[in-house]
């Protein structure tokens, strides 16, 4: 919200960040299912007063925001995916209160994953996986909508086919040119869906949960290839373009896609003194490094044509 005042500009906001919420779904056979989040709300309304006289009268307490937040997880008796439980915050926010007219709802759900004891899925046990799935919602008042969602701490390695060989090579080069490296990464990937009011939302219950799986799985299986064979890299840029170019052919309804994936160095283990040759590196002994990283990073959209 951006308002004048005195001849400036304020603009404002206020919600309330990282209210976790773990609930829990029950089947009448006795599964369970169970999604821990942690919700950040975000609400734009003319807050004016409060700023510039300390008149509070028409500000929603964040701590309400919180209790609301609880409140919506209870009545959701069916499981839900966290895009639609962020898609009925954002329009609970802009219709109980007449005064707000955006609500933003970002979601980072705690990677639980069901327990399998030989081979058998347990009916109420999960451990922790590793990549987090995440999700940003804007709702209107006008019922407008922007649905995003996203992955975070996507670590995958591979240990050949890829390589990095005519780049620019000036008097500050020392890197050689390569076809055979390891490639490691940690990708932060969102995407946004193309619907753009509450009225276009899927109402397939766990479409977005699906969705989610199935993106996850053509980006992993474009930066690996075939289980055998692989599928050579010449660069993480051009890995990169590859995975967010799978994503846009395979989904729809995804209108754009950005991805980050930091280039993780892993450096050859030479050793010898002056007189001889202790470690001689012959692409299996690696100094694993986390800092300094290359960071790339690229944003592909479909260009609409509009007739
Ligand atoms: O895939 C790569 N892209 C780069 O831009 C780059 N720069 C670098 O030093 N190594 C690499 N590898």
């Amino acid at each position: 919200m951006a308002e004048k005042i005195k001849g400036m500009r304020l603009e404002q906001r206020h919600g309330k960040a990282r209210v976790r919420v773990g609930r829990v779904w029950k089947t009448e056979d006795g599964r369970h299912s169970f999604a821990e989040w942690s919700v950040s709300i975000t609400l734009l309304s003319d807050c004016l007063p409060a700023y510039i006289h300390g008149d509070n009268s028409s500000i929603v307490a964040t701590d309400t925001m919180k209790n609301t937040v609880y409140v919506k997880a209870k009545e959701c008796s069916e499981q839900i995916s966290m895009e639609d439980f962020a898609i009925g915050l954002g329009k609970h926010f802009t219709s109980f209160y007449e005064q707000v007219t955006a609500a933003i709802i970002k979601i980072v759900e705690k990677p639980w994953e069901r327990m399998y004891i030989d081979g058998q899925s347990h009916e109420h046990g999960f451990k922790l996986g590793s990549e987090k799935h995440t999700t940003e919602v804007t709702v209107k008042k006008s019922g407008a909508l922007l649905v995003t969602s996203g992955i975070e701490g996507l670590a995958v390695l591979k240990t050949t086919k890829s390589g990095f060989e005519g780049f620019v090579r000036d008097k500050y080069t020392i890197l050689p040119e390569t076809r055979e490296r390891m490639l490691a990464t940690e990708v932060t990937v969102s995407w946004r869906y193309s619907f753009e009011s509450l009225s276009s939302i899927p109402a397939k219950p766990l479409y977005f949960n699906e969705r989610y799986l199935n993106v996850k799985k053509v980006l992993v299986d474009t930066f690996f290839g075939p289980p055998k064979e692989g599928v050579y890299s010449p660069s993480v840029q051009s890995t990169l373009y590859q995975m967010a170019e799978a994503v846009l052919a395979r989904f729809p309804d995804i209108s754009s896609i950005q991805l980050k994936m930091p280039n993780i160095h892993f450096l050859p283990i030479n050793l010898s003194t002056k007189d001889n040759l202790i470690v001689k590196f012959e692409d299996d002994v690696y100094l694993p490094t986390d800092e300094p990283h290359g960071s790339i990073e690229a944003n592909l959209s479909r260009i609409l044509s509009k007739m």
